[in-house]
């Protein structure tokens, strides 16, 4: 469609957007006209919010309340900080302009967005003062920096219209397509976290971690390969339990840009899983998936059908990884991966 002449304060969201994320920033342009804009600034928003999370830099005396009140800045058009890294900062020091839109959104939007940003910023804020131990931790602080994105997101596929209105109390198969997204980040950038400077951030459970090493650090070490894969294989194979229940919730959704700007990250996650399955490359380097592949699902990825196939191709892959290990593989992964592929 002809791009009209943009408000400048929308031309900076969608430059932003671009910057600070390919990956979103291609299916949330993807997205129907009157979805494309809330949709931007929610992310906007959430990465504002996250990027002050990130920042190592901020003491936790000055990070927490603002984590907690974070969702009443996004009505002061004042309000900018200096913060964060790379291309963050430029949207931390300019973000006026994301204010600027947000207000001029819908009323049922903003509220949307308003209230999503209070729930994850108070849990983050509970999280920089406890570290993730046991698995209950691992959901809990996952659905609160991407759970609760899914849950935002059908609200406002519900408010939109162009979903049904059963999407605007969705929580539970919504939690879970955050869970399978953020699980996958999580698992892939285990290197890039733990060498993170001052101090890394760590979302590893120690109830999985524990089973495998005296520390989590202890995986980077060549003499712990087989631990490594081991943990590895275990972290996976939880992702793993989300699959179904995304598969579950994509089922539901009409619109045909809607469903494709769900379909692909997951598609992504559960490829990016299958690199990830029983590979020690995990602790040595960044294992991401190649651009053909990528581009390949990118472009045909319409219907249900296409989604199963996908989801198979990959479920097989790792399946396939499971009787070459020909060690009895963790019971979760293969009911998971037999549920998956018989959905
Ligand atoms: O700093 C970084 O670059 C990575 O940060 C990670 C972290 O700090 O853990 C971490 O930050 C999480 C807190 C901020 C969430 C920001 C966000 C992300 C994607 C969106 C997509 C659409 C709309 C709004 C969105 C908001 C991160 O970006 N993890 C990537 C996975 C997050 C997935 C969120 C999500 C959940 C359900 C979805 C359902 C359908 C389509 C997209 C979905 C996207
Ligand atoms: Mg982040
Ligand atoms: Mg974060």
């Amino acid at each position: 469609a002809k791009q009209l002449p943009k408000q400048p304060s929308l031309a900076f969201c969608y430059d932003m957007l671009n910057q600070v994320s390919r990956s979103f920033a291609i299916v949330i342009q993807q997205l129907p006209e009157q979805l494309r804009d809330p949709v931007c600034i929610f992310y906007l928003v959430l990465r504002a919010l996250d990027t002050i999370e990130d920042d190592m830099a901020i003491p936790q005396s000055t990070k927490v309340p603002l984590l907690k009140v974070f969702y009443e800045k996004i009505y002061d058009r004042s309000w900018k900080m200096s913060c964060g890294q790379g291309s963050y900062v430029r949207l931390m020091e300019h973000y006026p302009n994301v204010t600027d839109v947000f207000l001029g959104l819908d009323m049922s939007y903003q509220k949307v967005i308003a209230d999503i940003t209070r729930r994850m910023g108070a849990g983050m804020a509970e999280f920089i003062e406890k570290d993730v131990a046991t698995v209950a931790d691992y959901d809990l602080y996952c659905h609160y920096v991407a759970g609760l994105v899914g849950i935002g997101l059908s609200q406002l596929f519900a408010s939109s219209k162009l979903e049904s209105r059963q999407f605007a109390s969705m929580e539970n198969l919504s939690n879970h397509m955050g869970l399978f997204l953020q699980k996958t980040n999580i698992i892939r950038d285990y290197l890039e976290d733990i060498m993170e400077e001052p101090a890394p951030r760590m979302f590893w459970p120690k109830e999985i971690w524990g089973k495998y090493g005296k520390t989590l650090a202890d995986f980077k070490e060549p003499g712990n390969k087989a631990a490594a894969v081991a943990c590895l294989n275990h972290m996976v194979g939880d992702a793993l339990r989300h699959a179904e229940h995304s598969l579950a919730y994509m089922s539901k959704l009409h619109d045909r840009q809607v469903f494709r700007f769900c379909a692909i990250p997951q598609v992504m996650a559960i490829g990016t899983l299958a690199l990830c399955w029983n590979n020690h490359g995990v602790f040595t380097g960044v294992v991401k998936m190649r651009r053909g592949e990528v581009a390949k699902y990118m472009l045909s990825l319409d219907t249900m059908a296409d989604l199963y196939q996908a989801f198979d191709h990959f479920a097989a892959i790792i399946a396939k990884r499971c009787e070459t290990m020909r060690k009895p593989s963790d019971p979760v992964v293969k009911t998971t991966l037999g549920r998956v592929q018989h959905v």
